[in-house]
């Protein structure tokens, strides 16, 4: 139909358009992303609708990023650390990459106090975030995960990464490898474990993200059981763990039986206000055994040693002084803090006759508009109220119909926030 020149000045064209490519094909799993990573793009619509609205008061109840001040004791540890560099004496470079022992010992005592976990199975990080990546590389592409449905997305785009998820399914809005174990309101937001197949890796988060609620103890007792049965790992991200204000397990090491199923890994985010300054921690217990008996811990270190040098020595002193009984106190009023937040949005949404979940346990509200599109609340939200939250959709498909407000914002835009949704959706 078309003429060979035309087909080559328009190929021309198109390449004078796009200017030099290398020969490098793309890596085929970055091809299966499905849209922009969803926290980023709730960036763009926030930045968005700022420049739509430039007088409007914005406020950010999206992405869960603390705004307290870190409390002094463990600013001033980091200022010293800092200032030490600038010495002789208290210069130091690199440190070890599994962290510094005194760190190592203070979360095996202070976290895991009595629950059997040893400094050299603690592995000191830049993050949780990092971590998932490391232990997905650690895991390789051969492996199948469970995730609970909704969930933290990094999980599921960590495993399309690194190539176990295989193909999206459009009409499901999963991907074909993946076990979506639903959580919601009639299941107690715990997985049917009787109708669950077996996999190689369940990524559990507890409080979860974004439901905002905890696993009971005989939830996570019946998880582990699940795990052990079917010779599974379970990543468990304790990243909210601090928020939990009853009964329920801050620790999947507190569960008997869990050090030779589980990884923990958790961060200093959420509980230190540590978003910006990077710290984290992961559990390798010294029980947990491949299928040939090795050892998974001496491979996360190889890992650690290989893909990673060391989290920042700053971050470390401050980590060191969130776990001082003064800085760890002071810590908890923050906690306090975020916790009255939660409770100024669960009674606006309660106010409106509409049900919210989570909250109590972690800085999360999962408020559910029964029959709606979540990215249609979330702009009517943020179009008519100027509120930015999350849809629940992008936590996954079991996430439709919901959205997810976070606790991190001040009391003077919690209050303000109640006072607009409750105008908005009277
Ligand atoms: C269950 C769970 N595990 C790990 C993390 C990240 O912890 P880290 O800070 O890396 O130690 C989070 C942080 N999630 C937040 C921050 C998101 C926005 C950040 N850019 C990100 O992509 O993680 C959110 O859900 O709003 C989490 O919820």
């Amino acid at each position: 139909l078309y003429s060979s020149r035309v087909i080559c000045s328009v190929a021309l064209e198109h390449k004078a358009r796009l200017g030099h490519c290398t020969k490098v094909p793309r890596n085929v799993n970055m091809e299966s992303l499905k849209n922009g990573y969803l926290f980023p793009e709730i960036s763009i619509r926030e930045a968005e609708h700022a420049e739509k609205y430039p007088h409007a008061k914005l406020i950010k109840l999206g992405i869960g990023d603390t705004t307290r001040p870190i409390p002094h004791i463990i600013t001033s540890a980091m200022a010293q650390k800092a200032l030490a560099l600038s010495t002789d004496a208290g210069y130091t470079g690199y440190g070890d990459e599994q962290g510094n022992k005194d760190l190592r010992e203070a979360i095996a005592n202070v976290v895991y106090k009595d629950k059997g976990v040893e400094w050299d199975e603690v592995f000191v990080s830049d993050g949780a975030q990092g971590d998932i990546s490391r232990l997905q590389m650690l895991l390789g592409s051969g492996m199948t995960i469970a995730v609970q449905d909704p969930t933290f997305p990094a999980y599921v785009d960590s495993s399309i990464i690194v190539g176990q998820a295989g193909k999206f399914q459009e009409e499901t809005g999963k991907f074909q490898n993946i076990v979506y174990m639903r959580c919601c309101p009639w299941n107690d937001f715990f997985p049917d474990l009787a109708t669950t197949p077996r996999t190689d890796v369940i990524f559990f988060c507890s409080p979860n993200n974004p439901t905002g609620t905890a696993a009971s103890r005989p939830q996570l007792e019946r998880l582990v059981e699940f795990a052990k049965a079917n010779g599974s790992i379970i990543v468990h991200d304790s990243a909210y763990a601090s928020y939990i204000s009853d009964d329920s397990p801050r620790s999947i090491f507190e569960i008997p039986g869990a050090k030779e199923v589980a990884i923990e890994i958790s961060s200093f985010s959420k509980f230190a206000g540590f978003t910006g300054v990077r710290l984290g921690w992961a559990v390798v217990p010294k029980e947990l055994k491949y299928s040939n008996g090795f050892p998974v811990r001496k491979d996360f270190n190889r890992i650690m040693c290989t893909c990673f040098n060391g989290a920042s020595s700053i971050s470390q002193a401050g980590g060191l002084a969130c776990l001082s009984a003064d800085g760890y106190q002071a810590l908890c009023r923050s906690i306090d803090y975020y916790h009255e937040n939660a409770d100024i949005i669960i009674d606006a949404f309660t106010s409106l006759g509409l049900k919210v979940y989570g909250g109590k346990n972690a800085p999360y509200a999962w408020v559910q508009f029964p029959g709606r599109s979540s990215w249609e609340v979330f702009n009517e939200i943020l179009e008519r109220a100027h509120v930015v939250t999350v849809p629940g959709a992008g936590f996954g498909p079991g996430g439709e119909g919901y959205i997810r407000v976070s606790a991190f914002g001040s009391r003077e835009c919690m209050l303000e926030a109640s006072r607009r949704l409750k105008s908005l959706l009277k």
